[in-house]
């Protein structure tokens, strides 16, 4: 039998449940790395709240090439359903002072995820870092489990006290302070980090994105890169206006303005980004993230935006304005010339991986860290956004111009465009690299 055939066969008996944080930017990395892995034979079980899983569902039944992937429903206990009702089961639109409840509630259904390992009896569980609990569960169960995170940066993280600066105020904070059922978000990670199995951690990385971190936080054992998981771009109802629209535009010309799934602009944040995109007289589509109960927005995006803007970019047809877009699609548009990014990690790597150049205006989290490791690959420029300095419209307009139109962006274009080129050459062959450490892992644990 060829070592592909056997290698099959080893993959066929594997099953894996797969279990991501409750958030879209994780949500969507590991239905990516579910695909591949059932490409290569092994049974997925994805498992998440029905909200989580309610976008995959959507799309599933056009997903027909992955038939050996189940979804699977994870429950709260009903004590939490009167403050976190189920659409709150993701941190998608969720209020910002509920996420220290749905970590609680998620917490708490560790005895649900127990019965669901009970009855599909996986050979791997891989999981996120946000529940080392999973990782007990699987254990109780004498069943392997392995980290997966899609954060990068998380692998430079240490223990110990922080060297806090303006601009990593708020991760720092949100690493080393917030804390939920006596576990701060550093600390969860880190359970993670040394509950999985053979101290392996896969990541959503590439070696060339590993060659700038250099030597990862003691805590992490055998990082395992496992490729960008760029999302195939999928056909969803209602794309068909928004890429008709950019059919019509030239080549490299449209700049695509998105903050991710979990970022509501501020109303000053807005209108700054609103005149900073009309002076700089590049078409756009902007998706505005748009929930009334955030950082005091007006009710509808009408009164949120400058008076009168939405008139002259439609008249003008320089721009759309949409509460959702099919990212990957554009992104991998020949008229997108530039990507104004809030440098989630899912985000940054898109755009890495279709050769959009950046222009870096990260908010919160891990995002300055992925802005400052795009600019140093050479494919972003950074516009200063939070601490001490605001998004202002002349550095928006000037920055965009400059990376979509002027001769000084000239080479952060031809990076952008070098980089996509060489990555797409060597993904295959570093995820052949996970699947064989994944398999022999599984096989140890059946000597
Ligand atoms: C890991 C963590 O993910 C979080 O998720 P968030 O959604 O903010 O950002 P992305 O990781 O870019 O993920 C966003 C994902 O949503 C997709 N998308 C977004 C907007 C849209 O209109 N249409 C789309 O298809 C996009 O293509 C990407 O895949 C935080 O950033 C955090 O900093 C990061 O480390």
């Amino acid at each position: 039998m060829s070592d592909m055939m056997e290698s099959n066969k080893r993959e066929k008996s594997v099953s894996i449940v797969m279990l991501p944080y409750l958030a879209h930017g994780h949500v969507s990395p590991f239905y990516e790395l579910a695909k591949r892995l059932s490409n290569k034979g092994f049974h997925i079980y994805f498992c998440s709240t029905p909200i989580c899983l309610e976008p995959i569902r959507n799309i599933n039944h056009f997903d027909q090439d992955h038939m050996n992937i189940q979804l699977i429903d994870l429950q709260f206990p009903s004590s939490f359903h009167q403050e976190l009702p189920p659409h709150y089961h993701s941190t998608k639109n969720l209020p910002p002072h509920l996420h220290n409840t749905l970590l609680a509630a998620f917490d708490a259904s560790k005895p649900a995820f127990s019965d669901i390992l009970k009855t599909l009896r996986p050979e791997l569980v891989i999981y996120d870092v946000f529940q080392p609990w999973a990782a007990e569960a699987a254990r109780e169960l004498n069943i392997e489990a392995v980290l997966f995170t899609v954060m990068v940066q998380s692998q430079k993280w240490k223990p110990g006290v922080p060297k806090v600066t303006e601009s990593n105020k708020e991760l720092m904070d949100q690493l080393f302070k917030n804390s939920v059922n006596g576990m701060t978000t550093l600390q969860r990670l880190f359970q993670c980090v040394t509950s999985s199995s053979g101290h392996m951690v896969l990541i959503k990385s590439t070696t060339e994105i590993q060659a700038k971190f250099g030597k990862p936080a003691d805590v992490f054992g055998d990082i395992v890169p496992v490729g960008c998981l760029l999302q195939k771009p999928q056909d969803h109802a209602g794309d068909e206006k928004i890429m008709d629209w950019l059919n019509k535009k030239e080549a490299s010309s449209v700049v695509f303005v998105s903050f991710g799934s979990e970022i509501f602009l501020s109303q000053e944040e807005i209108e700054e980004m609103a005149h900073g995109l009309e002076l700089s007289n590049v078409d756009f589509i902007w998706v505005v993230r748009f929930h009334g109960e955030h950082n005091n927005v007006k009710k509808t995006i009408h009164e949120a935006l400058p008076q009168g803007f939405l008139d002259r970019i439609q008249i003008q047809g320089k721009g759309l304005i949409v509460d959702w877009a099919p990212q990957a699609k554009i992104l991998a548009h020949t008229s997108s010339g530039g990507f104004v990014s809030h440098c989630g990690w899912s985000s940054t790597v898109e755009a890495m991986m279709y050769g959009v150049p950046i222009i870096a205006i990260p908010l919160k989290h891990d995002q300055p860290l992925n802005a400052k490791l795009a600019v140093d690959m050479g494919v972003a420029i950074e516009v200063p956004a939070r601490g001490e300095k605001k998004i202002t419209r002349h550095e928006v307009a000037k920055a965009i111009k400059t990376v979509v139109v002027e001769e000084q962006g000239k080479e952060v274009r031809r990076r952008a465009k070098e980089l996509s080129e060489n990555w797409k050459k060597k993904e295959d062959e570093e995820f052949h690299v996970a699947v064989e450490k994944l398999l022999q892992l599984v096989q140890q644990s059946k000597n």
